[in-house]
């Protein structure tokens, strides 16, 4: 319903930033030779910068290697960053000592595709999550247990999944055990890392729903990593778009699907497969592979694929630049049609 979305919209505009991103860089070392020398680098993250609200949704698309995960674990601190801030609630946090990590720890959390290999299939389910706990508060066992109870009938598990272990679950079930792990600690935001990509469609939608049903109650943050863009459009109020390890474009959903405005943003949304009667919508299919991010082009990252480009996107490195209102892309020719010049 319109009013109902222009309300939320000018929810949104009164919050404040929770997580604000500065030029993130994070590379990773080549080593090689008998000294295992440092050769050269990955350029995981070359460039990311955004803003995430309260309660809102961000978010993350882009062809697999483009730095997606690595992003999210460096914002939690998993890998150190190369350059770049963080910042939670405006204070900078990489770098931060071991005492003072530990805050963040709890208001910071990460949900992945595979919850199976996190969990220990010799543990009860409920020992995990009573794990949870004892690492971090001082509860008594009773209190512990009461805990877990209630957050298993939270994410619409039962008392009795307790005692299971965890080969006795569902795919749809563990993951519904990840999300109560993720919430244990009461964070206010949380990184879903291709949370659902893993399962059907109608599990999916379960799962998508409890993560909204819980995002309201606790006002929850979600960086929501995915290559799957109708969950992404359904399920976020934003998304960023990467490329080779940078932000290519980030806008509102509607906007960014409706008008996109950089080269491989338009590629990648005419790449979802569409219904019989919208077949006449052109498909540019990109040439080439994606980039070695050890070694990224010149000037603009996209311009070996782009079926737009021109000499001056070979030399220099577009700006990240606001195009419209909370409409950012970093193109030299932000808005041009690829259909201009592409092989449809
Ligand atoms: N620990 C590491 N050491 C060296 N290179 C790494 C490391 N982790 C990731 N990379 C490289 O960094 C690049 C980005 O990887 P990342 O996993 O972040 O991409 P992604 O977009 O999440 O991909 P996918 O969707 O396949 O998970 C890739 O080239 C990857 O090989």
């Amino acid at each position: 319903m319109v009013l109902a979305q222009t309300t939320k919209e000018q929810q949104q505009e009164a919050k404040t930033p929770l997580l604000k991103l500065h030029n993130v860089k994070k590379y990773f070392p080549i080593k090689g030779g008998l000294l295992k020398r440092v050769q050269g680098h990955v350029k995981a993250v070359e460039s990311v910068s955004f803003e995430l609200m309260e309660g809102e949704s961000l978010g993350v698309v882009g062809e697999s290697g483009c730095g997606k995960s690595t992003l999210g674990r460096t914002i939690l601190g998993l890998e150190e960053i190369t350059d770049g801030q963080v910042y939670y609630r405006d204070q900078e946090i990489q770098n931060l000592k071991r005492h003072e990590k530990k805050k963040f720890v709890k208001e910071m959390q990460m949900i992945f595709q595979d919850p199976y290999a996190s969990l220990n299939p010799r543990q009860r389910v409920g020992d995990a999550l009573v794990e949870v706990f004892s690492m971090h508060t001082n509860l008594s066992a009773k209190e512990k247990r009461d805990g877990v109870v209630d957050l298993l009938k939270e994410v619409g598990l039962k008392e009795e999944h307790f005692d299971r272990y965890p080969h006795e679950f569902s795919g749809g079930q563990r993951q519904r055990i990840g999300i109560a792990r993720a919430i244990a600690l009461n964070p206010s935001f949380i990184i879903c890392d291709e949370a659902v990509s893993a399962l059907d469609v109608s599990v999916q939608a379960q799962v998508l729903k409890l993560l909204k049903t819980i995002q309201e109650k606790y006002n929850l943050s979600y960086l929501f990593i995915s290559h799957d863009l109708g969950v992404v459009r359904y399920f976020c109020d934003r998304v960023l778009v990467m490329y080779l390890g940078n932000s290519v474009e980030l806008a509102k959903v509607e906007e960014l699907f409706e008008t996109p405005l950089h080269p491989y943003t338009q590629a990648l949304l005419s790449a979802i497969p569409r219904p019989s009667v919208h077949a006449n919508v052109k498909r540019v299919s990109l040439q080439g592979d994606l980039p070695n991010p050890a070694n990224p082009p010149s000037g603009c990252p996209f311009h070996t694929r782009c079926p737009i480009a021109q000499d001056v996107c070979v030399q220099s490195k577009p700006e990240w630049q606001e195009y419209q209102p909370e409409h950012f892309a970093a193109c030299h020719f932000a808005g041009k049609s690829i259909l201009e010049g592409a092989d449809v």
